[in-house]
């Protein structure tokens, strides 16, 4: 079959998107998303994202996730920003929307180059002596650290992401933090189902903001996140039952489109 694709990325973190509202693509096809996501034998990238029709009227479409492996995974903050983008692009929204994702209803904003993405509340933060663990639609596990340029993100990263501790729960992401102001951080990130470092994580950053926060680092409920694929900004509000209100905002472009024989 040709396939029409369109290619995505936020703050480096690059996704293939595909209006599946006709169905074209089955999200059983574990083997077409993994060839798709390819960087030598497909169109190359960190993950793909499905756009379908939503079975809640008040939604304006469904985002579907998948990570390079070519399996369904939980959010993606950063797909979920380029979907808005796309869903744009294609005449379904302007410059707001509602959609459903795995993890929840998510609302968007557009203003210019910026997406901005309400992420689902997060109550429950674990602090341990030497890293914090949540999970913002995706798991994620945080180290601070002194330099994080120094970090062998890949050797570090995978070492966390297959060790016992989170087995049970399919891994987790590991994201590696260097504090540069009192309201910014520089972020590294390695990723389940991509297993590498990616250029940025938006579940990561927003995790750190609220780690952050929480562990005292920094006393702002609007925080700067630096990755090496751009800069990003979680804000959000603290209530008694964790945090509310959590919107990431950054660019999310289009980058090219095209048509693939699969
Ligand atoms: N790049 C993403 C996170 C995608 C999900 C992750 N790889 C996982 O399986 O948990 C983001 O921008 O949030």
């Amino acid at each position: 079959m040709k396939l029409k694709f369109y290619k995505y990325q936020g703050t480096g973190n690059d996704f293939v998107m595909i209006d599946n509202r006709d169905k074209e693509v089955s999200k059983n096809d574990t083997k077409l998303i993994n060839h798709l996501c390819d960087r030598k034998f497909g169109i190359g990238a960190d993950g793909l994202i499905l756009l379908e029709n939503s079975e809640d009227p008040e939604d304006d479409f469904k985002m579907v996730y998948f990570n390079a492996d070519g399996n369904e995974s939980s959010m993606c903050g950063n797909g979920g920003r380029c979907l808005v983008a796309f869903a744009n692009f294609l005449g379904i929204i302007k410059d707001s929307a509602r959609f459903t994702a795995i993890d929840g209803v998510h609302k968007a904003s557009i203003e210019g180059d910026v997406v901005s993405l309400k992420m689902q509340n997060v109550e429950s933060i674990s602090e341990n002596e030497d890293f914090i663990f949540l999970d913002t639609g995706s798991p994620h596990h945080i180290l601070f650290t002194e330099n994080v340029n120094k970090v062998d993100i890949k050797k570090e990263g995978s070492a966390i992401r297959y060790s016992e501790r989170y087995k049970a729960n399919n891994g987790t992401n590991v994201n590696f933090v260097e504090a540069i102001a009192k309201d910014t951080f520089s972020v590294r990130t390695y990723e389940r189902g991509v297993e590498d470092e990616t250029l940025s994580c938006g579940t990561g950053v927003t995790a750190v903001a609220l780690a952050a926060f929480k562990s005292s680092k920094t006393n702002s409920n609007k925080v700067k996140l630096v990755t090496p694929g751009g800069k990003l900004s979680v804000s959000f509000k603290e209530t008694e039952k964790g945090f509310s209100d959590v919107w990431l905002s950054g660019p999310a472009e289009f980058v090219f489109k095209g048509e693939i024989v699969c």
